[in-house]
């Protein structure tokens, strides 16, 4: 399986509409690639929380609608990675989108941890709700945002809900770059799971991004990563990697705590899962 993370720059200089047309056109030139990743809230920008408000969309706003149509034209599935969505009671969050390789809207993930503290993200968005995978012939790819790095029972629950492959789009600052480094490894090694992380680079709101955008396998090992500057990585994962690896080395057997399907070793509980109707 081949995947490609778009690390995009995103720059107080640079409007959604303009960045949307260009990550469309990155996004067309990954044609051949399996499964293409886009950071967090990359159109409105992670830190410009002035231009939220006006720059939320519904979940078939113009963002879902440019990625949807680049997915479709690519052939891949697309995490596109999320926007400032508005919902129907006018409640923001921090929302995940995955398209399949027909443009179909496959699966959408409202971040749970909200990054702030008592400022941002924090006061202004709600959290969602739900553990979302979302099962693909790719294997079952489960969903996380940035901050939710930091807690490892989220990570947990998309393993018993039997994620595979996690997908985390994030707006990492560069003075936590230790951090990032860390915990994207550590998760992916702790759920024995591929992790794709795939961060934003630039400045805007005051916040130079980190990039170091990574795809890690299930081992711990770095199959790609990326430097500080705009750039796309590729890596070849190996879906039976993780099988092979929770066999090898079978410390998910060994757990002791948490609800894993009792003497099931590899087939862990599938709940969860969300398909939802094509967009209109
Ligand atoms: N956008 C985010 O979630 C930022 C997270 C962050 O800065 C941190 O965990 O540190």
């Amino acid at each position: 399986m081949r995947a490609s993370l778009i690390q995009l720059s995103v720059d107080a200089g640079e409007s959604a509409g303009e960045r949307r047309r260009r990550a469309a056109g990155l996004v067309r030139d990954r044609a051949g690639d399996d499964l293409v990743v886009l950071p967090e809230l990359w159109a409105a920008g992670a830190w410009a929380y002035d231009g939220w408000d006006r720059d939320a969309e519904r979940l078939d706003g113009p963002t879902a609608e440019a990625m949807s149509a680049a997915a479709r034209d690519a052939g891949v599935w697309l995490h596109a990675g999320s926007i400032v969505e508005r919902d129907a009671d006018g409640t923001l969050y921090n929302t995940a989108l995955l398209f399949d390789r027909t443009g179909h809207l496959a699966g959408h993930y409202r971040k749970i941890h909200r990054y702030g503290f008592d400022t941002g993200e924090a006061t202004l968005m709600g959290g969602g709700g739900d553990i979302v995978t979302v099962p693909t012939e790719l294997g079952v790819i489960g969903l996380a945002i940035c901050y939710d790095l930091r807690f490892p029972e989220l990570f947990r629950a998309l393993l018993d809900a039997g994620a595979e492959l996690v997908v985390v789009p994030a707006a990492w600052p560069a003075a936590r770059l230790t951090h990032w480094r860390l915990l994207t490894r550590t998760r992916a090694l702790e759920e024995q799971v591929h992790l794709l992380a795939c961060c934003a680079t630039g400045s805007h709101g005051g916040m130079d991004q980190g990039g170091h955008s990574a795809a890690i396998d299930p081992w711990g090992t770095v199959l790609a990563e990326a430097g500080r500057a705009e750039e796309t990585v590729t890596a070849d994962l190996d879906p039976d990697e993780v099988a092979r690896i929770r066999t090898d080395l079978p410390v998910l057997r060994d757990r002791v705590l948490g609800d894993r399907v009792p003497g099931d070793r590899h087939s862990f509980k599938r709940s969860h899962a969300v398909r939802e109707a094509p967009p209109t």
